[in-house]
């Protein structure tokens, strides 16, 4: 099956009750036994719920993974995946990640005696030289929040089993219709289907699949443990969301290459951080991993102007935390989704305090250009 159709019927695409096209949701905390001590399919549904388990197997199906795994929120999942390591475990980990990683790494899971290196995942000979005893896993997003950086999944998953390490590749950015991390060698990928995968801004979900038996084992047994799962009325929500990925993208794609045409020749603009742009550093590692380069834009303003005002001046972009939804969302990454951050370390790894990030939407492009357009006359 190919990707699109996969979308639509993937998963268990019809109920084994009533043949429902629609993955019924299962809203119910428990069921019931037939006999004492057996081995029931459904037990509990924090264990496992049919509407939870559709969504598991469709993702698991889309990232050519063997197990995936939903959760309340992007951020659980990645806490489920750190929880697969122990005390003393060191990891390799991106320098551009998500403020919430970034918080979630440094305000938690050193509490709890995880280690970290943190490096800049475009330096091949940086991640190798990163790598100690005592590494576990290499950690990092591609493309990155906020900056679009590019780390060569194949590559870096080549390091990572020459040292007998793990790889676990956050997705969220690219999503498996631009870019599938487990087929270039990665071990672990997690999402934020809060994102792309929901598609429309109105459900937060986790997701993380892996194509490694024992992992997978131990991820279910960790899910369960903790207990950060995905409800079965946001488990269909997102599945619902899910089945227009692929339509969704292509209007993205299209939308963002319309927008960073108009940006490129707008006196206001300073620096452009997109991939897709040819003197852009991952460019080419992007052209080699990815179908095509997604709709995350950041960019930043001439020297001088304000962003503040910019963003201010908007009306039909969203300002907003959050990307990946079907409306277009702008935000500056320092005083909103990356505030976490302590300012140096920002500063350090390239972040200004005016970077500005567009989620570019499926509106009309003409519209989503018309409105920058006049945000931009305003700085005049
Ligand atoms: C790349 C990335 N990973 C993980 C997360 C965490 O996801 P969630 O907000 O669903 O917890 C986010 C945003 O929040 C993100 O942008
Ligand atoms: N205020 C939130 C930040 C949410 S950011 C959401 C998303 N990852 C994005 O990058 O837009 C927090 O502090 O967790």
């Amino acid at each position: 099956m190919k990707f699109n159709t996969q979308l639509i019927h993937g998963g268990n695409s019809e109920d084994p009750t009533t043949g429902a096209v629609s993955t019924p949701i299962y809203r119910s905390s428990t069921f019931h036994q037939h006999v004492l001590g057996g081995e029931p399919k459904w037990e509990y549904s924090r264990t496992g719920n049919p509407t939870r388990a559709s969504l598991e197997k469709l993702i698991a199906e889309l990232e050519h993974g063997t197990a995936g795994f939903a959760f309340a929120s992007g951020s659980a999942a990645i806490h489920a995946t750190f929880s697969l390591f122990s005390q003393g475990d060191h990891f390799v980990v991106g320098s551009d990640v998500y403020g919430g990683t970034f918080r979630l790494i440094n305000k938690v899971l050193k509490r709890f005696g995880l280690e970290f290196t943190v490096v800049d995942m475009q330096d091949l000979e940086a991640v190798e030289n990163a790598i100690q005893d005592n590494t576990v896993a290499i950690y990092f997003e591609t493309p990155t929040n906020p900056l679009l950086q590019i780390a060569d999944i194949k590559e870096i998953a080549n390091i990572a089993k020459k040292h007998g390490v793990k790889t676990i590749v956050d997705n969220t950015f690219a999503t498996p219709y631009n870019q599938q991390p487990l087929t270039l060698g990665a071990d672990i990928v997690v999402h934020s289907a809060t994102k792309y995968l929901g598609g429309h801004s109105d459900v937060v979900a986790g997701l993380a699949v892996t194509n490694d038996n024992e992992i997978a084992e131990q991820l279910a047994f960790l899910q369960n443990s903790i207990g950060s799962t995905l409800g079965p009325d946001d488990s269909w929500l997102l599945q619902r969301g899910m089945k227009t990925l692929g339509a969704r993208m292509r209007v993205h794609q299209e939308n963002a290459t319309a927008v960073i045409d108009f940006l490129q020749n707008d006196e206001h603009i300073g620096k452009i951080y997109y991939p897709g742009l040819k003197n852009f550093p991952g460019h080419d590692v992007a052209v080699k991993q990815m179908r095509n380069f997604g709709a995350m834009i950041s960019f930043e303003l001439r020297d001088g102007l304000d962003a503040k005002k910019f963003v201010e001046s908007l009306q039909l972009i969203d300002l907003a935390e959050s990307l990946g939804g079907i409306e277009s969302l702008i935000e500056v990454p320092a005083v909103m989704t990356h505030g976490s951050i302590p300012r140096e370390i920002r500063l350090q790894n390239g972040i200004k305090d005016e970077l500005i990030r567009l989620s570019v939407g499926i509106e009309d492009s003409e519209d989503i250009i018309a409105d920058l357009q006049q945000a931009l006359k305003k700085l005049d």
